[in-house]
């Protein structure tokens, strides 16, 4: 790929890491960046490994990209780890998986907040194991002031129940004349989904070769970027994420527009 720099062409193949991430950064940054992890199983089965060490290897990768996204500027990470629907998952894999939460913060939270970086969550924790839920909410208070990076994780989450709610909401409000039909549009719905507070997703990534939204934030991506790379989750790398952002850079966006 090339690229301007200070009036010349440049093939960027022949630059430093380093290099790419400061061309990368005299341009418009994603401020959101939304990832589906996909691969972990298949990585795992690629290397005749329990599909577990797959997840586990994708938490350490979690770790490596956000570390990443913080150094790129991105303000808005958010990762889907656990969906509505992988509860159909075996016990033992979920089980495993509710475990890596406590793993991760454990191991990563002084980093967190040494990076200034934020926790929070979008989907429904109620289900999720008590000592699952106590690591989430201790490292989002821990970390709630912080300023930096947003690294945000959608948990027990589903697009199609997070309008349905949103919906639910607004005809409470309604009916208890807090709103009128004519307060209803896309401002309003949007205002009541849990990823009010946020910038919709600038650039949505996609690992492992599948090319579908698997009923991941479908409000909220109308007009978003979106990369998709056959590279399995475990072996995403800041070289990915890069190259990911340098393309997004490449695109004009038209929101619909000519
Ligand atoms: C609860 C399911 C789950 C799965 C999972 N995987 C497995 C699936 C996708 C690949 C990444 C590794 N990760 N990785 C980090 C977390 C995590 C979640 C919340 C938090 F506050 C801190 C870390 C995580 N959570």
């Amino acid at each position: 790929m090339f690229k301007k720099l200070l009036g010349k062409q440049v093939n960027i193949n022949t630059l430093s890491l380093e290099e790419r991430v400061a061309l990368s950064k005299s341009e418009p940054i994603p401020a959101h960046v939304a990832i589906i992890m996909d691969g972990n199983g298949r990585w795992a089965k690629k290397r005749a490994m329990p599909r577990v060490a797959g997840h586990h290897e994708g938490m350490k990768t979690v770790r490596k990209v956000t570390r990443f996204a913080s150094d790129l500027g991105i303000q808005v990470l958010t990762v889907y780890a656990f969906s509505t629907e992988n509860w159909k998952r075996p016990k033992p894999e979920i089980d495993f998986l509710m475990r890596l939460p406590v793993e991760f913060l454990g191991s990563f939270l002084p980093e967190m907040m040494e990076r200034n970086v934020r926790v929070e969550m979008i989907g429904d924790p109620s289900l999720l194991p008590a000592h699952t839920q106590k690591a989430l909410y201790e490292a989002m208070e821990e970390t709630k002031h912080n300023t930096g990076l947003i690294l945000n994780f959608a948990l027990n989450y589903g697009s199609r129940s997070e309008m349905v709610s949103a919906m639910k909401t607004m005809l409470q409000k309604v009916q208890d004349g807090h709103l009128t039909m004519q307060d209803i549009n896309e401002e309003c719905m949007t205002s009541h989904l849990m990823t009010a507070h946020l910038p919709e997703p600038d650039l949505l990534i996609r690992t492992s070769g599948e090319v579908r939204l698997s009923n991941f934030m479908l409000w909220q991506l109308a007009y978003t970027e979106f990369w998709f790379t056959d590279t399995l989750w475990p072996d995403f790398s800041e070289e990915n994420l890069l190259e990911a952002v340098e393309n997004y850079q490449k695109r004009n966006r038209r929101y619909g527009g000519l």
